[in-house]
């Protein structure tokens, strides 16, 4: 049987943790837990296969084999009691979200300040990822697969920033004591228990699911820029070559870190299928105030080095079946488009394929050659660009609008790819006009807004 952990000190990092900390608003807090919770985590040197759902991974493609059972399948039967509970406090904190989070770093970092250097320099732009994963997490309490899934990719994720086994108790103590201050009516002996218990899933499922990742791929990979072409005074096309082999899929997106800013990671898409010489290439526009994106933009040069974390995502293209495919790319959101139309071309299936590329003006279609290129090449391939903000002698407004224009989609699988106003719309548009729900992919609005600053 596998070791098992107790973590009964919360203070417990060998450093001596003031009693107090001056927060966002001003006031000086006591960061006591009292007795503390306990979290028993289990730190097993073989974490056999991951837990997970059996949906598509962020692996690169690799789906855990059929009739896994979830984690979440060896749940207490107090665990729908537990759900009320902890939704209560969801809902308790949510309209101070702000306070809460803000509580939740200064008592990790105050109790473990060996934990700071796992996060970037400046904590504004990254500040409430980790708190809102964890929350994210919680919601979906009562979704045992999706949550099963999230928490996998969340484990695999998180081995790029040095996580290991022995955080997640001292962050399991600082989201309960942020929880526990915020919702002084009802926090209870019980809702505390519930909380336990499913921070203890959490974590341990993440911590399988990273540990599972560990046997087959790196925690990150370094890759040198190759090459740099700026199309627009802000949107560049970085090509990289990783120092070890990549595998993704096309339509999936990488999280990326640059020289100049330590510890921040974005997101974004690849802008091809893979290749066989190895290359990946990403479309970067410079967007005011993002710090990653205008590095990249108007500072890598070629022979910079950058890390990626692993690929995610799952707008990817079924190739079980001939449906046609119509796809939505507005602005940057092209390249996932562009690797998707690689993808079906290489896999010499002759299905229709219908893109409606977006952008602000006839200067903002900075990919407009490669596409029109695409479309010479292959019959089945037809683009259509649509201007939303300037003149234009093609189709003019916004993106769902152009595509409503057309048709009959019912029968096609519909992708999405832009700002997540554009995927907002368009998803209530495409099923207004008959593509089911299940048919319409695109990647997380919570991973989309601010994604790729
Ligand atoms: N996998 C993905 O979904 C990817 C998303 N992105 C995101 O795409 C965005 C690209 O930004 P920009 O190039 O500045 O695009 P943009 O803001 O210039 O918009 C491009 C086009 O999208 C459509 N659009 C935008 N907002 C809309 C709305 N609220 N309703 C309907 N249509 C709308 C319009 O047709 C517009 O011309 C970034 O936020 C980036 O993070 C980029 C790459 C991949």
């Amino acid at each position: 049987m596998a070791p098992f952990r107790e973590v009964r000190d919360p203070g417990g990092s060998g450093t001596t943790a003031p009693r107090s900390v001056s927060t966002e608003a001003g006031h000086d807090r006591d960061l006591s837990l009292g007795a503390g919770p306990h979290f028993d985590l289990r730190l097993s040197p073989d974490p056999g296969p991951a837990p997970h759902s059996g949906s598509r991974s962020n692996d690169g493609g690799r789906d855990s084999g059929p009739g896994q059972k979830s984690a979440f399948a060896d749940l207490p039967e107090s665990s729908s009691a537990d759900t009320q509970l902890i939704r209560r406090t969801l809902a308790e904190i949510e309209p101070i979200s702000d306070k809460v989070t803000s509580y939740f770093y200064a008592l990790l970092f105050v109790r473990h300040p060996h934990l700071r250097e796992l996060f970037p320099a400046a904590m504004d732009a990254q500040r409430d990822r980790l708190f809102k994963a964890l929350l994210t997490a919680a919601r979906k309490a009562d979704e045992p697969e999706v949550l099963d899934e999230y928490l996998t990719h969340l484990g695999q994720g998180h081995r790029k920033y040095g996580t290991l086994p022995e955080h997640y108790p001292a962050v399991g103590e600082s989201l309960l004591g942020a929880l526990a201050r915020y919702t002084p009516g009802s926090w209870s002996e019980a809702t505390e228990a519930a909380w336990v218990r499913a921070y203890t899933v959490i974590s341990q499922v993440m911590i399988d699911a990273a540990a599972e990742n560990e046997q087959y791929a790196p925690a990150w990979w370094q890759a040198e820029i190759v090459s740099h072409e700026l199309r627009t005074p802000d949107i560049a096309v970085v090509t990289v070559r990783p120092d070890q082999p990549y595998p993704f899929l096309a339509g999936q997106y990488t999280s990326l870190e640059t020289p100049w800013w330590p510890r921040v990671w974005r997101h974004y898409s690849f802008a091809s299928a893979p290749r066989s010489d190895g290359l990946l290439s990403f479309h970067v526009k410079a967007v005011p105030a993002g710090w990653v994106s205008s590095a990249l933009v108007h500072h890598a040069t070629a022979g910079d080095v950058i890390r990626l974390g692993s690929p995610a995502g799952s707008m990817v293209v079924d190739h079980a079946t001939d449906s046609g495919l119509l796809c939505l790319g507005g602005g940057t959101g092209i390249a996932p488009i562009k690797a998707l139309v690689e993808d079906v071309a290489v896999h010499g299936r002759q299905r229709p394929v219908e893109v409606f590329y977006g952008a602000r003006s006839d200067h903002d279609l900075y990919d407009i050659e490669t596409m029109t290129r695409l479309e010479r090449e292959h019959p089945w391939l037809s683009v259509r660009s649509v201007i939303s903000d300037g003149p234009t002698s093609g189709l003019s407004g916004q993106l769902p609008d152009a595509v409503r224009q057309y048709g009959p989609w019912n029968t096609y699988d519909a992708y999405l790819s832009g700002p997540p106003g554009l995927i907002r719309s368009g998803v209530s548009t495409l099923r207004g006009i008959g593509i089911p729900s299940h048919r319409i992919r695109h990647d997380s609005l919570e991973e989309l807004v601010g994604a790729a600053r």
